[in-house]
């Protein structure tokens, strides 16, 4: 898969048409990680420790869709101000590609399932009427009984859809693709 790091942005965000997928999700989750399973290679850096990813990482797929990597919420281990800094990134980001957003990846942990900071992330992508569906990551690591309840939870809190995902197995990979490329149906 044809693949290209554009940048990282931390204030000035492009301004192009190209339209994008966005992946969230608390710090650690696995967003980094899924991006590489998906177009086969170590392009987004994986951290070691939680709350690595800073930045918004954007990379071009097969030159007509954006996949962005977006800095995780939910670390303990950072400032009010970098808190804040993160939340305005974000609102700048929503509110100025909203119409280039193709669909939010919302990442869960599949043995945590969702916190309520997840649950804040999807009500207010509700609320903006951006389209969004949850992705259930690390599924390697949780049982059936984990699973079959992080699923219940997402379906009480409203969710639609959901993918249930493993970087390290491959798993969910078709599924994220097809969203994926359905953008291209859609631009020609
Ligand atoms: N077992 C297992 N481990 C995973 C999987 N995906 C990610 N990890 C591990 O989880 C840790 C965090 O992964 P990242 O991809 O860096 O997570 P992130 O969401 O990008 O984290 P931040 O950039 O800090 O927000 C790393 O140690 C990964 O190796 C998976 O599917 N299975
Ligand atoms: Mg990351």
């Amino acid at each position: 898969m044809k693949v290209e790091f554009l940048g990282s942005y931390v204030k000035d965000l492009p301004q192009d048409n190209i339209k994008e997928v966005v992946f969230v999700g608390r710090s650690n989750v696995g967003k980094s990680s899924l991006i590489n399973m998906l177009v086969g290679k170590p392009i987004a850096k994986v951290g070691k420790e939680p709350g690595r990813t800073r930045a918004i990482n954007v990379f071009l797929l097969e030159d007509y869709i954006k996949l962005v990597d977006v800095p995780g919420y939910g670390f303990a281990k950072v400032s009010k101000e970098e808190r804040e800094s993160w939340k305005e990134l974000m609102e700048r980001y929503f509110t100025e590609r909203k119409n280039n957003i193709k669909c939010v990846f919302v990442l869960i942990d599949s043995k945590v399932g969702p916190t309520e900071l997840d649950r804040l992330m999807i009500e207010w992508l509700r609320h903006k009427g951006i389209n969004h569906l949850a992705v259930l990551t690390k599924s390697d690591k949780a049982d059936q009984r984990e699973l079959s309840k992080s699923l219940k939870e997402l379906k009480r809190i409203g969710v639609q859809k959901v993918i249930i995902t493993s970087a390290k197995e491959g798993r969910g990979k078709k599924e994220l693709l097809k969203v994926i490329m359905e953008a291209k149906a859609e631009l020609s």
